[in-house]
């Protein structure tokens, strides 16, 4: 199966053609507005024109109410939603009526969540760290017993580690931020190329 590379964190169409012309499946817009790559929905929707419908955009949220995630993922046209934080399982399902949703969880909510997902219609898995763009990595060992099938990893992956992580843990899709970046928001252009060359060759 060939895995799906997501790019995050991207604030600009300059970094929105970088990243697809380096080969990234996927644009992450981070919209919670803790992020030090907040981005509004007029820029994500600018930049995701500029690469074309072939590469996903996907609106990511940490904690905010349904009415300010549909309109903002209506106003940046997404093509999916990224869910982090404690979330009802109501809420993920009503937001899945709208969009593939990318469900994030930390290792500490597999046992209680992963199962609720499983064969659910529109919701995939995604594992990270418990802090969001820390650049953190999970302990890897410790999850290859528990890891969901066809979930997507982040944590702190970057051209370094991305091989390891993907041999260990045979993820649906890897996606980072922090570790591409020159300073927070701004894409370093070659470890956004090296992290997607990593990834494809793994
Ligand atoms: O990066 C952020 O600022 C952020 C804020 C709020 C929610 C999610 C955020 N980023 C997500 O964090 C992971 C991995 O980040 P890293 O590679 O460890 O820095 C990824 O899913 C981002 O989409």
């Amino acid at each position: 199966m060939t895995v799906r590379v997501k790019v995050c964190g991207t604030t600009s169409v300059h970094d929105a053609v970088l990243s697809a012309g380096a080969g990234a499946d996927a644009l992450g817009f981070i919209f919670a507005p803790v992020s030090k790559r907040l981005v509004s929905a007029q820029v994500a929707r600018e930049a995701g024109l500029s690469v074309g419908p072939s590469v996903a955009r996907i609106g990511v949220f940490l904690e905010q109410g349904l009415d300010e995630v549909l309109r903002t993922a209506e106003a940046a046209r997404v093509s999916a939603v990224q869910l982090h934080g404690p979330l009802s399982s109501l809420y993920v399902r009503q937001v899945a009526a709208y969009y593939p949703v990318l469900r994030v969880l930390r290792p500490a909510d597999l046992a209680a969540e992963a199962g609720m997902w499983r064969d659910e219609p529109g919701v995939t898995l995604m594992l990270d760290a418990p802090e969001p763009g820390g650049g953190v990595p999970l302990d890897w060992a410790a999850l290859r017993e528990v890891f969901p099938r066809g979930a997507w990893l982040a944590g702190g992956l970057g051209p370094a580690n991305v091989a390891a992580a993907m041999q260990a843990l045979s993820p649906a899709g890897v996606d980072a931020v922090s570790r591409l970046e020159a300073r927070p928001g701004v894409k370093d252009p070659a470890l956004v190329r090296d992290f997607v060359q990593a990834a494809r060759s793994s």
